[in-house]
């Protein structure tokens, strides 16, 4: 085991260099923001950093996790074979998992050696709770679909530069300061005299300023400064609320969702984030309503800005019927129109075309100044008009008369640059609420989020419990595995059901009549289901050392220093193969306390040698008090012809086969019983299931049984 080191900083932690620990900051924000990601466990995030895969974040994670607490994956996981069994499980838990966080922070549990027992029963402690929340939510689709929209919060994208705001400032001293403040988000300009102001105030919708010396003076009416006194020191919120709200609304829909299941854990009746309150909750859910995925002011939440959207999203369509409609009334009203000359009239007009027309213009006048006042009522009432803006339409329509009546499109424009100017201050202080707010809100927006996510860790394992119907493990002093009604979950999740069984190896209350042999040897049938017994053994072995519940309806355990699982070889081994598994089996000969689990080690040589190897491993096993061994094999007899240990012989059997010519297994070791292989079971089948010359070969082959 390590020893148990502190990390402070990013230079920490190894691997991490100077470079990679830039793209850290670039990512999370702050060196701080990065270190709680490491440290949390956050492999989900740190995936998406630029250059660092999945595997470099857990291993990164795990590593740092090793040198916090002096234990590393490989301590108690001793050979390959069961880190494959380990990681088997975790693919099965992360099936469980709602949120990307969860799934790879499932990684950073890990079964724990006998000497982090602290560590095992603190974990343990927490289980119950996962579980009950499972059990409570895991039926709740609504729930469960808001915690998967919940990820890690994003917070490295740069706010973007505020276009149509500027700050002025008559003083060069100043000016630097102020752009160093805000220069990235904002324009700042420096003005010396009322001709600059106005020049740089009307290309830009918002004009603040620090100095009110200048602006004292008077400024033309479409003119309007903002003055800021102090704004080297003011609050960022008040330049550009922009850079607050962006950091909230590119997050929106994961603060909502964290929200909205805190809420529902809560409900619930759990105790959950009991440092924020409800109140909090509700000013929280009240100010990010205010804004939208955009950084926008949201619809229906500032009735003046919807009044002036409606107008500027309007005031085309209005015009364009006024139009028609005074052209439709002038048309009838010309329809009805008549003109009676006197001859003295006439007389003057021959010799004078003003004259007529005056006299066609004093005619029409009247009814057209009442058409085209009627349609700009019109207008005004369509679009709800306040007395400014009805003033900007005062000459919609021209004095001259002219058919068809057509409105003036650059009062048109006007009016429309006053409202979105008008929108565009309206929304500044609309934004500077919300900013305000979202500033003293902001750790705990990522408190919940935090919170969410780990408890979504746990809910996974919760969720895997009770979809299993997992139990803890006893923990019991002494060298022991007892298992009742144990399913092994690589066999459950690939078939669905399974036969359960009891088993117990060592010093253990499930033992049989006081049996307490630690070394096993397992033999029996092919196909009994040798092979997922050891690997039954090994999950829960594994699982209740990370102190995960186990798929047993009860299991008693001692628990260990180290996992050493041997599984099949593939065949004989040449003499090299030979030689390093030979090597690989001398780890077991030290005097820490372990469990071996060996399938068929025998197939690694010629079999009356083979036996002769396993004696004497299992009499160094069995001479070490604290270790515990099964190993499956056909060759019990031959093996215990050449051992004087204690070691027991079990034996999974068949009684012969079904109707449907299946074996019938008693999937459950008998103890003390040597299960014959019965291969003439498997014969019998091939037998009984053929004709002709398949039929002749299987009848000659069972003959020689
Ligand atoms: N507890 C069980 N419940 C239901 N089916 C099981 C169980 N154990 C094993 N089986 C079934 O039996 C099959 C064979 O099991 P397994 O490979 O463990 O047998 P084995 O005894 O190791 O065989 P061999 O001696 O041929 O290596 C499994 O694939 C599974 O389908």
């Amino acid at each position: 085991m390590k020893r148990k080191e502190s990390i402070c900083s990013l230079n920490d932690i190894p691997g991490i260099g100077e470079k990679m620990a830039r793209r850290f900051i670039e990512h999370f924000g702050t060196e701080q923001n990065a270190l709680e990601a490491i440290l949390n466990g956050d492999v989900a995030s740190i995936s998406c950093i630029e250059g660092v895969g999945q595997r470099y974040a857990i291993s990164l994670v795990q590593e740092v996790n090793s040198r916090i607490e002096g234990v590393r994956v490989q301590d108690f996981l001793k050979t390959r074979e069961s880190m494959d069994i380990y990681e088997r499980l975790l693919d099965i838990i992360k099936t469980f998992a709602h949120t990307g966080y969860a799934r790879e922070k499932m990684h950073t549990f890990f079964p724990y050696p006998a000497s982090s027992r602290d560590r095992i029963e603190s974990i343990r402690i927490s289980m119950a709770q996962h579980i009950e929340h499972a059990d409570m939510l895991r039926g709740n689709e609504v729930f469960l679909s808001l915690l998967s929209g919940v990820k890690p919060l994003n917070l490295n994208q740069k706010s973007m530069k505020v276009r149509d705001r500027v700050v002025l400032t008559t003083d060069p001293k100043k000016l630097e300061k102020i752009k160093k403040r805000f220069g990235e988000y904002v324009d700042v300009h420096l003005v010396s005299s009322l001709t600059d102001v106005v020049d740089s105030a009307r290309g830009y919708s918002h004009v603040i300023t620090a100095d009110d010396d200048l602006f004292s003076c008077e400024l033309p009416e479409d003119v309007e400064v903002e003055i800021v006194p102090d704004l080297e020191a003011c609050e960022e919120w008040k330049i550009v609320p922009d850079n607050e709200i962006n950091q909230v609304s590119r997050n929106l829909q994961v603060i909502d969702c964290s929200l909205q299941v805190t809420r529902i854990i809560r409900e619930a009746g759990m105790a959950f984030l009991q440092e924020v309150d409800n109140v909090t909750l509700d000013k929280l859910e009240k100010t990010i309503c205010m804004i939208d995925e955009n950084g926008d002011v949201r619809a229906g939440t500032d009735p003046e800005i919807d009044r002036l959207a409606l107008i500027l999203g309007g005031i085309d369509t209005a015009v364009g019927s006024a139009n028609t409609f005074a052209n439709e009334e002038l048309n009838n009203a010309l329809k009805e129109s008549q003109l009676v000359l006197s001859g003295q009239d006439m007389l003057r007009m021959m010799h004078d075309n003003t004259e007529l027309q005056s006299v066609l213009e004093n005619q029409l006048r009247h009814n057209y100044v009442s058409v085209v006042e009627k349609a700009r009522k019109h207008i005004c009432t369509t679009l709800c008009l306040q007395k400014k803006e009805i003033f900007f339409l005062d000459n919609l329509f021209p004095q001259t008369i002219n058919h068809p009546v057509e409105a003036d499109r650059t009062q048109v424009t006007v009016l429309k640059q006053y409202i979105k100017e008008r929108i565009a201050k309206r929304k500044i202080e609309h934004k500077r609420q919300v900013a305000r707010s979202l500033v003293d809100m902001r750790d705990t927006i990522r408190e919940i989020v935090k919170e969410v996510l780990n408890f979504d860790v746990g809910f996974t394992i919760g969720c895997f419990s009770s979809e299993y119907g997992l139990s803890l493990p006893r923990i019991i002093e002494g060298t022991g595995v007892g298992l009742k009604n144990a399913e092994n979950l690589f066999l459950r999740s690939r078939h669905g059901t399974v036969v359960p069984i009891d088993y117990a190896v060592g010093e253990t209350s499930f033992s049989h009549k006081q049996d307490v042999s630690r070394i096993v040897l397992l033999s029996g049938v092919n196909s009994g289901g040798k092979t997922s017994l050891l690997e039954l053994l090994a999950q829960c072995i594994i699982l209740a050392h990370m102190g995960f519940p186990v798929p047993a309806a009860a299991m008693e355990v001692g628990l260990t220093d180290g996992l050493y699982y041997f599984a099949k070889s593939k065949g004989t081994l040449d003499a090299g193969a030979f030689e390093t598994t030979l090597i690989d089996f001398s780890v077991v000969a030290d005097s820490s306390g372990k469990i071996v689990l060996v399938d068929e080690l025998e197939s690694i040589t010629e079999p009356g040698a083979s036996a002769k190897i396993i004696s004497g491993i299992l009499e160094m096993l069995s001479e070490n008090e604290k270790s515990l061994a099964v190993f499956v094999s056909h060759l019990s007899g031959l093996i215990m012809e050449n051992t004087q240990s204690n070691v027991r012989v079990d034996g999974i059997e068949a009684s012969g086969l079904d109707s449907d010519l299946n074996l019938i297994v008693n999937r459950t070791p008998r103890y003390n019983y040597v299960a014959r292989s019965t291969p003439e079971l498997i014969v019998e089948r091939l037998l009984r299931k053929t004709s002709g010359n398949d039929h002749l070969f299987y009848e000659r082959l069972k003959s020689k049984f």
